[in-house]
């Protein structure tokens, strides 16, 4: 969370139902008797966003039932960040740009009331544009925003004002790619479990063709074309992977300088990446707000263990579950390896061994179909350790102990309309962006909407195919020879499967190496 968002001290719900009467139908106390709000419910969502940005930020809105619902903690990261990019790059009083304002206005309203900012909005939906436009209206803001109707096919160029020149823009772009993905349709079933805060906004809000990349590259190209016109240009970020594909166009391209931020608020994180093509405008290196140093999850092994067993049976154990897994560091007592998993080959695994066996005794016409689990060889294979993939069982002996959180802070900071990008597709290729590819844009390619389509990556597809398709875990793992005993350790990078993804593989490691472990 950024140091000045002052969501970092969670709201206190139940003073806040007692301040707004609205909100009492949804603050319930919990079994501690702590005041709780119900985030599965939209409208709960909704009256929480009226009250706080009333009470903090004395701004009135009206949010249409089925539009986003925006998280207020993480559209305030975004402001903050703009604040010190601003600062950083000794740029004051801006006019600024919100690509989609949505029917919230949102951050138009925030940046013109909380910094007396000028902002032009852009929006293509025509009942979000009218919602947006009364909520300038109640807020006596018309001075500083203006918001238009814009067609679909424009991004910056031909929606914005020939005649003015622009300090930065922003976007939070629909994340999706379809509507499937949105509801978690296309979630494989050993996938992250689904988001625990209602699912608010409709279609449009949501998807776009290929994504939040293809609509940042859209961004992107206009910035091409647009320049100076603009000075900073931004865009949010929802999935860790998709910013990775954007700073590399970027960079592929003749922008001036690239920087990018991590948008931390509870367990949610999102991304701001940002561009100039100004040589004036001094980007880099600007202020990000850092999130929390994560911690590596670390397992021993001992004698008779070595480093060299270690490796060959770990090794073995990631072939198993079809985990790619490439050296990239090799010290005298350190070996790290980048792995990257497309499917959960991980869970379950007790179960499936169990089925074969069946099918297997079933087979060899077998009496007995009852087979004893503490029994199965296949599940203890020689180790007298107990043999359970049991996610949930994470022995702080073991160093992979959870860090205690505020449910009830955790809860709120969690944001509520797009948090299904974390649960999405695990794809079976992860397609590269070729050097024949980032060579051609450099040579100046036109990256307009159309040629975006017609962009091929390494394995033939197109970009847009290439848009949202993610690893589902995509981590380190080093193998430590501390003479005494073997370290193993896991750090998290990215993947929609999360951490607990990694903890399931490192667990599934623990529990299947071939001698015990202490
Ligand atoms: C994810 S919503 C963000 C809304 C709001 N800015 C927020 O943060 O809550 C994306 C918005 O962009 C709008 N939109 C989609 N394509 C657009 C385009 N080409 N130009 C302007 N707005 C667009 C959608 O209608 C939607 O309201």
């Amino acid at each position: 969370m950024h140091p000045r968002n002052i969501y970092r001290t969670p709201p206190n719900f139940k003073e806040l139902a007692l301040q707004f009467p609205e909100l009492r139908p949804y603050a319930k106390p919990d079994l501690n008797g702590k005041v709780q709000i119900d985030f599965k419910n939209q409208d709960a969502l909704r009256v929480l966003l009226k009250v706080l940005l009333i009470k903090d930020f004395q701004l009135n809105i009206e949010l249409p039932p089925e539009k986003l619902v925006p998280t207020l903690p993480l559209r305030l990261n975004y402001i903050l960040w703009i604040e010190d990019l601003l600062e950083h790059a000794g740029l004051s009083n801006p006019v600024g740009i919100d690509i989609g304002v949505g029917a919230s206005c949102i951050y138009s309203l925030l940046a013109a009331k909380k910094n007396n900012w000028r902002m032009f909005g852009t929006e293509t939906d025509q009942a979000s544009y009218q919602a947006a436009l009364k909520n300038v209206e109640i807020n006596s803001l018309q001075s500083l925003v203006k918001v238009v109707l814009v067609n679909e096919e424009t991004i910056l160029d031909g929606a914005i004002d020939e005649a003015e020149d622009y300090t930065f823009c922003m976007c939070n772009p629909p994340f999706f790619g379809s509507l499937k993905e949105v509801t978690g349709k296309s979630r494989s079933p050993n996938s992250r479990a689904p988001p625990r805060n209602a699912h608010t906004g409709i279609e449009n809000e949501l998807v776009t063709e290929g994504g939040e990349v293809a609509f940042v590259g859209r961004i992107i190209h206009d910035s091409k074309k647009l320049q100076n016109k603009v000075k900073i240009y931004t865009s949010m970020v929802g999935i860790k992977s998709n910013l990775k594909k954007l700073v590399s166009l970027l960079k592929s391209t003749s922008v001036e300088s690239v920087t990018q931020t991590t948008f931390s608020q509870g367990r949610t994180m999102r991304w701001g990446v940002a561009w100039t093509y100004d040589k004036s405008v001094r980007l880099l290196p600007a202020p990000v707000s850092k999130k929390s140093k994560d911690k590596p999850l670390q397992q021993e092994f001992h004698p008779p263990h070595t480093p060299e067993s270690v490796e060959k049976d770990v090794l073995a154990l990631l072939d198993k579950l079809e985990i790619k897994h490439t050296e990239v560091k090799k010290k005298n007592s350190l070996k790290v390896f980048e792995l990257t998993a497309y499917k959960n080959t991980w869970s379950h695994q007790r179960k499936l061994r169990r089925m074969a066996k069946r099918k297997q005794l079933v087979e060899e016409n077998s009496t007995s179909m009852d087979i004893d689990e503490s029994n199965d060889p296949a599940v203890n294979s020689g180790s007298s350790s107990p043999i359970m993939v049991d996610t949930e069982s994470l022995s702080p002996e073991s160093g992979m102990e959870r860090k205690p959180t505020d449910k009830l802070a955790d809860n709120y900071l969690k944001t509520s309309e797009q948090d299904y990008s974390s649960s999405l597709c695990s794809s079976p290729n992860k397609r590269k962006m070729s050097p024949a590819l980032l060579e051609e844009q450099d040579s100046g390619l036109d990256l307009d909407h159309e040629n975006l389509k017609k962009l091929r990556l390494d394995d033939g597809k197109s970009w847009f195919d290439y848009a949202g398709n993610d690893p589902l875990l995509s981590c380190t793992l080093g193998i430590r020879d501390l003479k005494t005993k073997v370290l193993v350790d896991m750090l998290f990078s990215d993947g929609t499967g999360g951490k607990e993804a990694m903890n399931q593989v490192l667990l599934y490691i623990r529990n299947n190496m071939k001698q015990n472990t202490i």
